[in-house]
């Protein structure tokens, strides 16, 4: 593995190892590394069970190791072929597909991994969001082309075609709205997206796959910052991809869509393209200046250059726990390490807990009014499970009330369900509600959680950037979630703020209250000002008095918590520095998205049953 760097350990992996807490079982007869080579009835049995434990707790999805144990690492050359045949056959026994991903070490201690994979559940896939970032240009769209319509590009163009929306999208060759495409994995590993004649039927993919990415395709233009910070916080995704054109380099927007994954704790990989037109040592430049700024103390990140299969396979399974940054180089137009690239995403795996036994939440991030359908809300489940015709609590409204809603179709990827699961996205068609009563950021939970809105709420931030200070009656936008709203500084634990200040500071929204909770991230920007933080207190609607006018009469009191902020400077993203620019250059309202009245992503829902 070519690093610069630290190089996570070449051996095996033990991510799942760590995470995984035996049952009350005794496995103990079951823990050197040579009871795969022969195991005895029992044994064998014993090595299915904790199989099925394995899986249960990784989501149907695990990574083996061979040749690893207890008592030591490493087998010869037939005692790990005779490891890899029984466990080919626990698997086998428990109807789990079992793919080998690599062998290595020296001849008398070899080691291999496995990849072990529950196959298709109809309609419960595993599904993994990837938010794609990185400046105009980079080659954001084209590489989603080539990824999910298997086919390459001609450098001019061609493979972004499809993934266009809107009709000045399209002229302009640039993204501007949130855009989704998929790319399903089967049980083996293996690409199941068959374009039909150009276009890609999502009902199809879904039932094939094992495994779903979702790529949520962020602008990357300037003007769209607001569209993409509402992509990051709104489709809660899993991982950040960060595009960089090998001749462009850090340019434009690239620092600060790192810093907007790192600001919400998004683990980030960064795919550079068009290294088949750069010149080596303008390539080389780039590269080493990515790596500085990923090593900087705002990133703390440690890169891998991805160069082999092993580097894949080392890096997919320490990605989250050990800070790594992988790094591909890839080439839309010639393909080169494209399949390094896919073989990653095939191993990645989830990191929203699903929540299965705690009561139904889920966040609306778009509404739809689909003919026929009637009125239809798409979003992330963030815990429990959501099943047809459940009533469930819709809100908060503008009087911060909830009222019961029935669900009456669910869809996931366009696909009709009978149930949606923490972790998962999906729309829902609801019964006798009209769209203009639902907004974006609002909630459906269910009853027993009581749901509160509030209009008032306390964060610990960071001020990541400001040219001048904060201080109270400051207004900015809040982005929590899908949450998205201007709210205002009443009181804060200082009186005022510069770059790199920390703070207690209560805020009021100032159009509508919000259902919000304890130990959410946050973004706090206004244009190129942000803070980042969490959501500390959130103080309930009732009995608090109605929102003022923004401006209105200053809250003077600071409020008198001890400012206990786990939001240090050194996890800031950005650069600390003053700005040049004027404030509040947000762009706002200069994005033309009109309200659709379909949605393109999800067509109309079957009717009510
Ligand atoms: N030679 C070469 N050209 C590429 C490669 N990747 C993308 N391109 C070209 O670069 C141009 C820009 O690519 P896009 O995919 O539109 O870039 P983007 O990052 O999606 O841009 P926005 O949508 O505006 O954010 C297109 O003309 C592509 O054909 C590559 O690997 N090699």
């Amino acid at each position: 593995m070519d690093t610069a760097m630290e190089s996570p350990e070449q051996g095996s992996p033990q991510v799942e190892e760590k995470a995984f807490v035996e049952t009350e079982t005794d496995y103990s007869s079951i823990r050197g590394k040579m009871v795969l080579v022969s195991p005895s009835a029992d044994q064998f049995e014993l090595l299915q069970k904790q199989l099925m434990e394995r899986l249960e707790h990784g989501n149907g999805e695990i990574i083996y190791d061979v040749g690893v144990g207890e008592d030591g690492r490493g087998l010869s050359e037939s005692e790990l072929s005779a490891a890899a045949a029984t466990l080919c056959s626990i698997a086998a026994a428990a109807r789990v597909s079992c793919v080998e991903l690599r062998r290595w070490g020296a001849p008398a201690a070899r080691c291999a991994q496995f990849l072990l994979r529950q196959p298709i559940r109809h309609t419960d896939f595993m599904e993994i969001r990837v938010a794609v970032v990185g400046n105009v240009d980079a080659g954001k769209s084209t590489l989603l082309g080539v990824l999910t319509h298997g086919e390459l590009d001609n450098g001019r163009g061609y493979a972004r075609q499809r993934l266009f929306r809107h009709k000045h999208e399209m002229e302009s060759g640039r993204t501007s709205s949130v855009g989704n495409d998929i790319l399903g994995f089967d049980d083996t590993g293996n690409v199941v997206n068959k374009p039909d004649h150009g276009t890609l039927d999502w009902v199809k993919i879904c039932e094939r796959s094992s495994k779903v990415i979702t790529f949520i395709d962020l602008a990357g233009h300037e003007r769209y910052l607001k569209t993409t910070v509402f992509g990051m916080t709104g489709h809660a995704p899993d991982f950040g991809m960060l595009m960089i054109g090998a001749n462009a380099g850090i340019v434009g927007m690239t620092k600060e869509h790192l810093g907007l994954a790192l600001a919400l704790s998004v683990p980030v990989f960064v795919v550079v393209t068009k290294i088949d037109m750069c010149p080596p040592n303008v390539l080389q430049d780039n590269l080493k200046l990515l790596i500085r700024i990923l090593k900087s103390s705002g990133c703390r990140k440690v890169p891998v250059m991805v160069k082999t299969k092993d580097d894949v396979i080392v890096s997919a399974t320490n990605f989250v726990s050990q800070r790594l940054c992988p790094i591909f180089q890839v080439s839309n137009v010639s393909g080169e390490n494209l399949e390094l690239l896919t073989m990653f995403l095939n191993l990645l795996k989830t990191r929203m807990p699903a929540l299965h036994d705690q009561p139904a939440e889920f966040q609306i991030d778009d509404t739809y009014s689909v003919p026929g359908v009637g009125t239809v809300v798409s979003g992330t489940t963030l815990q429990g499970v959501i099943k047809l015709n459940d009533t469930l609590l819709l809100g908060p409204d503008p009087l911060g009330h909830f009222t019961p809603i029935t669900v009456k179709s669910i869809h996931r990827k366009r696909m009709t369900v009978p149930e949606v699961r923490g972790g998962q996205t999906a729309s829902f068609a609801l019964k006798k509600i009209k769209r203009s009563q639902i907004r974006k950021g609002m909630v459906m939970v269910s009853p027993q959680l009581s749901p509160q809105a509030c209009w008032q709420f306390e964060g610990e931030i960071l001020v990541l950037h400001h040219p001048t200070t904060i201080s109270s009656r400051y207004q900015a936008m809040v982005h929590c979630g899908s949450i998205r709203q201007t709210a205002s500084i009443l009181s804060m634990s200082r009186d005022c703020l510069r770059t790199g200040d920390k703070a207690l500071v209560r805020f009021r929204f100032i159009k509508h209250p919000e259902y919000l909770k304890r130990g959410q991230r946050m973004v706090f920007r206004e244009g190129r000002t942000k803070a980042v933080g969490n959501v500390l207190r959130v103080i309930p609607a009732a009995g608090a008095p109605p929102p003022r006018k923004p401006h209105a009469k200053r809250q003077e009191q600071p409020t008198d918590l001890p400012l206990e902020s786990d939001v240090t400077t050194a996890d800031s993203p950005f650069e600390m520095q003053g700005d040049k620019r004027t404030e509040g250059h947000s762009h706002r309202g200069r994005r033309s998205r009109g309200k659709r009245d379909k949605p393109p992503e999800q067509p109309p829902l079957a009717a009510a049953n």
